[in-house]
């Protein structure tokens, strides 16, 4: 489907004059659009916090049809739901500056092109789900993508400042996905790798919320920083990491996880903290969104430290299974 996009007139002053006269090109949406769409690096990470579900619910190495069929098919429905999101959000995206040139909201692709796209993938996300891991694992994988795609973003975003918190759920939903998919069973060591991302989840966007408040503002969204003011948000921030802390040392308790992790872990999030603490009594301009960029390499750090703690031949274990 062909559209037009705006150009900035460039080269010679009458190279410029031209463009200016005519100052749309016809442009198609190319295979980057629609990867824009499934939100990648976020689903990338999402995919390494599912690997090390796998990881730790395997006895040895995981099962390679595990590791790939499984990793393929959440990564495809949670793709899916991120190309929903830009569906439904196509009009709000256009007000905000961090979002306005996306894909849908720009027109580069239709509704219905998005909504063909976000079918397909994700209907071969649960097919493969289903047919080569196991259903339960496709059903609470189908479950997580209503919860961001439909409930989150249809609903939530634009009814509650806790927005985050309940839709956080379905993002934080990967370890356990990883975790069924080699075992078909719950287990609650799993539901703990949940919690961890569960209780970051909130300090993450609330840090990106402080920054773009203005913008949430005038989208009209009523995110937390726009409802209760910035003081109340950097408090909650604050508040939620120290509530990280604890929820970081969950796999340690329940003697999942060694001496590697409880020390690593334990740097990463007072470090988590000491950011929260500048940013309420010491805030410089750009301490917000360098937490929200500090959130994302603390998160991807915490799991792979879960990851080499696992596999760590001589690793002391501190506590005791408690299942
Ligand atoms: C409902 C829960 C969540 C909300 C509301 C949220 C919000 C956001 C927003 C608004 C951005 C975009 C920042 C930008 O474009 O400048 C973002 C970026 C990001 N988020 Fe989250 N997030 C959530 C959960 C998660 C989870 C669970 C993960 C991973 C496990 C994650 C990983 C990331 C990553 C890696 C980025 C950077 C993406 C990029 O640079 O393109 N987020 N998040
Ligand atoms: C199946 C499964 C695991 C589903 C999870 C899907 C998923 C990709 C969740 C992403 C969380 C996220 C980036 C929320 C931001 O949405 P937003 O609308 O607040 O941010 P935006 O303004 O950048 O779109």
């Amino acid at each position: 489907m062909l559209r037009t996009t705006t150009i900035k007139p460039s080269g010679s002053r009458a190279q410029a004059a031209q463009i200016s006269a005519h100052s749309s090109v016809e442009t198609a949406a190319t295979w980057r659009d629609y990867l824009e769409m499934t939100k990648p690096k976020v689903v990338l990470l999402m995919l390494v916090t599912a690997l090390v579900g796998m990881a730790l619910a395997s006895p040895g190495w995981i099962d390679p049809v595990v590791l790939i069929a499984g990793l393929t098919g959440i990564g495809l429905m949670a793709g899916a739901a991120a190309a929903v999101n830009h569906l439904l959000d196509r009009r709000i995206d256009t007000i905000m500056a961090r979002t306005h040139n996306r894909p849908v909201a720009t027109g580069r692709v239709t509704p219905l092109q998005g909504g063909v796209f976000a079918f397909v993938i994700g209907t071969l996300g649960f097919v493969m789900l289903y047919g080569l891991i196991n259903p339960l694992t496709a059903w609470l994988t189908f479950a997580s993508l209503v919860g961001y795609a439909l409930i989150y973003t249809g609903f939530l975003k634009r009814a509650t400042p806790q927005n985050i918190v309940i839709g956080g759920l379905a993002g934080a939903m990967p370890p356990l996905l990883g975790w069924t998919s080699v075992t078909g069973d719950f287990h609650g060591n799993g539901l703990l790798l949940v919690i961890i991302i569960f209780t970051w989840t909130p300090p993450h966007f609330w840090a990106l919320a402080v920054h773009r408040k203005a913008e949430y503002a005038k989208a009209d969204i009523p995110m937390l920083p726009v409802t209760h003011g910035e003081e109340y948000t950097k408090t909650s921030i604050l508040l939620y990491s120290l509530l990280l802390v604890i929820a970081c040392m969950l796999p340690v308790l329940v003697g999942m996880s060694g001496a590697l992790y409880l020390f690593g872990s334990t740097v990463l999030s007072l470090w988590f903290v000491v950011k929260a603490w500048q940013l309420k009594f010491a805030p410089k301009s750009k301490s917000a969104i360098n937490l929200f960029l500090f959130s994302i390499w603390q998160l991807l750090a915490l799991f792979v430290l879960l990851l080499v703690d696992h596999y760590l031949p001589f690793n002391p274990q501190i506590g005791a299974s408690l299942w």
